[in-house]
């Protein structure tokens, strides 16, 4: 078994600053503490937080950085959105339909200082705007992500899919319905994880 990821040895993989971690901190004790009372994740992941939830988000900052607007749908906790906006770039939309699970991203996003957008709606329901990234990760299945996805993102806009070990089967099931340009590379957090980059996704007529 692996051993749990330290949040210093995070730090160098990250090469995040000291300011920076010092919000990361603050984020993860805030999560342990509201996760005592609602379930936000799950209760055996904290045991190697800064692997199972920041580095697993913080992969794809590299990714989205240079965006302006990025959408994450169904949030839950922030995850990837609220730390890719700890990192610091695009201005970051959080899609949460929970009203308990955005109580906590206003405050995780007040203690940690980070200017977001909270939606605290389904996606269904919100007014579509444009962003150049769309983020999730395990919300749904990858054709159902991309009927969601469409409705925010820009033409030239890219969807950065967190996925787990059924994304082969979903990428074969959603190219029944969608026409897109797929990268695919593995997961620095999870061995059975994939980062999926979608591009043009249309809508097989
Ligand atoms: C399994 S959790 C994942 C949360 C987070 N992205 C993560 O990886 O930890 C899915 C989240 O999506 C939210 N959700 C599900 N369907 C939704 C919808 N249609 N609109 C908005 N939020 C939704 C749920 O409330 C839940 O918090």
């Amino acid at each position: 078994m692996t051993a749990p990821l330290t949040e210093a040895e995070f730090a160098v993989l990250a090469a995040v600053s000291r300011e920076t971690r010092d919000r990361l901190v603050a984020y993860v004790a805030l999560l342990a503490k509201w996760n005592a009372k609602i379930n936000l994740v799950g209760p055996a992941t904290l045991g190697d937080v800064w692997r199972r939830h920041i580095l697993d988000s913080a992969q794809i900052h590299d990714r989205v950085a240079a965006a302006e607007v990025l959408v994450d749908l169904g949030s839950g906790a922030g995850l990837p959105g609220l730390i890719l906006a700890i990192l610091g770039g695009p201005r970051v939309h959080l899609i949460e339909s929970d009203a308990r699970k955005c109580a906590f991203l206003h405050e995780a996003a007040r203690v940690t200082g980070t200017a977001v957008t909270i939606h605290n709606k389904r996606i269904e329901a919100v007014p579509p705007f444009e962003a150049d990234v769309v983020t999730a990760r395990a919300l749904a299945p990858l054709a159902q992500l991309l009927d969601h996805a469409v409705r925010f993102l820009k033409p030239a806009g890219k969807c950065v899919f967190l996925k787990g070990a059924r994304q082969a089967d979903e990428l074969t099931e959603a190219r029944k319905s969608w026409h897109m340009r797929v990268t695919e590379r593995p997961s620095l957090s999870d061995p059975s994880g994939v980062i999926l980059e979608v591009e043009s996704p249309t809508r097989e007529r």
